[in-house]
């Protein structure tokens, strides 16, 4: 049997071969960091990302290693966004402020070591990709529960930008205070949506009569329950951790099934990885005739193409009553049956971007 020191000798020695590698694997990083520049090829290449991490959970359950998808996904997700940086370091620009939910989706896909621009609306992170001030943009575009964020839908139809990947975050809150005990409390703040979905905590808890003060974000809430020591949040744990106050419970959420789906925006498209989802746009030509949705559907189904999401928005500027349909599906865009399709629908549609479909759990 090893003693503890025995265990950290050997610790260390691991540590030591594992750094070595990492240098090594950094090296060949920089090496693809100067091919792509030579050819002008993309940085960020989730479908590569996404192989690696397939590949070595595979080789993780033959070899029976105590690392399952998730862990390994997290330890590697964070050495490619490291690798990314030494290829070209490229801003991340995301819906603010500091602590939101949108921040630690960024901080999950892109590392702690990236550069962050937090921005105060949906409309700034777009504007601030077609200026090129930033390579990248984090925006909501559904929750589980809420349904679909408007304001990205009508904001990809006008833009030139493109969904680059997707990822789904489950949304957990966290009850953090400075306060030794709940008794101390006198206050809470939180975003009124954050109140909202923990009431059973709250009346369990005893905190009814405390003071609810809503303010415009979960972050905001985190900061002030960092300066008042008789005061508490309902936050995101990403708030807890930047504005350094403790967290008194987590998953205090009455419902724990609530996740919001992420886009990652930017101006390339991807290569296919074999298990792509598709978003598009759809404006139809004889929209006021009946059936012509259906028809429009008709030569997916034909093509054995599934769709994940249909959602219809009143189009803007228009005079009386237009729609047009928001449309996720599962493919890439330069697959051979969906490039039929989408031929036959040339005038009508829009293509917003073909991404690796994201897992419920990153
Ligand atoms: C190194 C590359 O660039 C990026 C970094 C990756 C990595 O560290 O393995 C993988 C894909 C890209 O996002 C590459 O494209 O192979």
């Amino acid at each position: 049997m090893k003693s503890l020191d025995d265990c950290r000798v050997a610790i260390d020695k691991l540590d030591s071969q594992m750094l070595d590698l990492l240098n090594e694997r950094m090296r060949v990083v920089h090496r693809v960091g100067e091919i792509k520049k030579e050819s002008g090829g993309a940085i960020y290449r989730p479908e590569r990302e996404k192989a690696i991490i397939d590949r070595l959970e595979a080789q993780s359950k033959e070899k029976g290693g105590l690392l399952n998808k998730s862990a390994i996904a997290a330890i590697f997700l964070e050495i490619f966004a490291v690798s990314r940086n030494l290829e070209k370091p490229e801003l991340i620009a995301y819906l603010g402020p500091e602590g939101t939910f949108t921040h630690q989706a960024a901080e999950s896909r892109f590392g702690a070591m990236s550069d962050y621009l937090s921005l105060g609306s949906i409309n700034a992170v777009f504007k601030t990709l077609e200026a090129k001030r930033a390579k990248f943009g984090v925006v909501p575009i559904e929750n589980s529960k809420d349904g679909i964020v408007g304001e990205t839908l009508d904001l990809l139809a006008k833009s030139s930008v493109k969904i680059v990947a997707e990822l789904y975050m489950p949304i957990h809150m966290s009850f953090v205070t400075k306060a030794k005990k709940l008794s101390d409390i006198k206050r809470i703040y939180s975003k009124d949506k954050g109140f909202g979905q923990c009431r059973e905590f709250l009346s369990e808890h005893g905190l009814v009569n405390v003071e609810l003060i809503p303010v415009d974000s979960t972050a905001k809430a985190a900061i002030l329950a960092s300066q008042d020591e008789s005061a508490a949040a309902i936050c995101s744990h990403i708030a807890a951790k930047l504005y350094s106050v403790p967290t008194m419970f987590e998953n205090i959420e009455d419902e724990h099934d609530s996740s919001t789906r992420f886009v990652i925006l930017s101006d390339f498209k991807n290569a296919i990885s074999g298990d792509d989802k598709t978003s598009i746009l759809v404006k139809l030509e004889d929209a006021k005739e009946a059936g012509s949705l259906v028809h429009f559907l008709k030569d997916f189904d034909d093509e054995n193409i599934n769709l994940s999401k249909i959602e219809s928005r009143p189009s803007k500027g228009n005079a009386g009553f237009g729609y047009w349909f928001y449309i996720d599906f599962y493919g890439h865009v330069d697959e051979a049956h969906i490039q039929k399709v989408l031929a036959k629908h040339d005038a009508e549609v829009t293509w917003l971007g073909s991404y690796v479909k994201g897992e419920d759990e990153v």
